[in-house]
């Protein structure tokens, strides 16, 4: 029987934690429309202008504070043992490849090795549980774009979404119990951040999204691929699994970028409210990711770990992503259509 071919796209880190390699990799990714979503000339002047040149040095010694000596950047490092168990769990019948949507490894190169091996039905699954333009509709504008010349192209599927995946609920919840969440004080399920433009872009209606109250409370026609109303749906999906009472946790956003307004509350001003409040150990989950990476085990463990101390607070501690638990490769494994 014709294999099937599966292709697992997440979305990107630096070839080496060295300045040199950090600003080819943000001047990829930051150079994407999808990404800085304004008029080319502009994001030009915003990326090669202003940001990549102030932040690479500083984001090259923060990739350098996570990166192991044997196995490099922890996305790559989940990315690949996600991808090895998945072909393991799939066995035979699929070829199941790693790309990333910027650097290495490459989807040109991964979708080469699948048409290599006569593979013509491919499912791409974009790492992003939450679906956004600049996470998911990249990959999939990117696939698209590279086989739009070939002479054959393939059946290929995307997958939009799958922010309430129950297994994926599941490894979320049970990572927290490794931490006895009873003994914190707060639990924040800070999810990336995204501008508020982008949001309002995916609003086909223009009236809903952040106009009508409430309008992430619950998913309806018009949210069902806001990323900001499926980030809600996730916290409430593990907060049910969890039990956990309303007064007991906060969706937050993280890793603004610029001056524009982005989806609110920031991460960064609730950990500070908190520490007024009182508030001495938070539990943290940031369930836009699905392996640990810079965002997570930086941005969280360090950064609002130290902000938080120095209001007062005593501890941060970071539920562990996804990576290779094998409820969650058996989460993927029920993705594969
Ligand atoms: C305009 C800027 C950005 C948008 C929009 C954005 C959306 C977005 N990003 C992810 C996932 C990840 N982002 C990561 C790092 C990262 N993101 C931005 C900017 C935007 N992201 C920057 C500048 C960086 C680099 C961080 C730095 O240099 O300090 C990562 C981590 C990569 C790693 O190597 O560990 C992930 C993952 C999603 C899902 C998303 C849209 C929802
Ligand atoms: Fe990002
Ligand atoms: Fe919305």
């Amino acid at each position: 029987m014709a294999k099937k071919g599966v292709l697992l796209v997440n979305l990107g880190t630096p070839d080496s934690p060295s300045t040199a390699d950090v600003r080819k990799y943000l001047n990829e990714f930051l150079m994407d429309g999808r990404v800085i979503d304004v008029n080319p000339a502009l994001r030009t002047v915003l990326v090669k202008g202003i940001i990549v040149p102030f932040r690479a040095p500083k984001s090259a010694k923060l990739y350098q504070a996570i990166w192991d000596k044997e196995t490099g950047s922890p996305l790559l490092h989940y990315s690949l043992l996600q991808q090895a168990a998945l072909q393991q769990r799939l066995g035979d019948g699929y070829v199941v490849e790693l790309a990333m949507r910027y650097q290495s490894p490459s989807i040109e190169a991964a979708l080469q090795r699948l048409k290599d091996a006569l593979i013509s039905d491919i499912q791409v699954i974009p790492l992003f549980p939450q679906y956004a333009s600049a996470s998911t509709g990249s990959v999939q504008e990117k696939v698209m774009y590279l086989v739009k010349d070939w002479q054959t192209i393939p059946t290929i599927s995307f997958l939009n979404s799958f922010h309430d995946n129950e297994l994926m609920i599941e490894t979320f919840a049970d990572n927290a119990q490794r931490h006895n969440p009873d003994s914190y004080d707060h639990i924040l399920f800070s999810f990336h951040g995204l501008p508020q433009r982008q949001l309002k872009k995916c609003d086909h209606t223009h009236s809903y999204c952040l106009q009508a109250d409430g309008c992430c409370d619950a998913l309806n026609d018009t949210n069902k691929l806001c990323y900001s109303a499926q980030s809600h749906d996730t916290a409430r999906l593990i907060a049910a699994k969890m039990n956990l009472p309303g007064e007991k946790y906060t969706v937050c956003f993280q890793s603004r970028l610029g001056s524009d307004p982005w989806v609110q509350p920031y991460t960064s001003e609730v950990i500070a409210q908190l520490a007024k409040d009182g508030k001495k150990r938070l539990l943290v989950f940031c369930p836009a990711f699905v392996s640990d990476c810079l965002e997570t085990v930086f941005e969280v463990t360090h950064e609002y770990g130290d902000e938080f101390k120095a209001l007062g607070g005593e501890h941060v501690q970071l539920v562990e992503s996804l990576n290779a638990e094998p409820k969650w490769i058996e989460a993927l494994a029920g993705m594969v259509s």
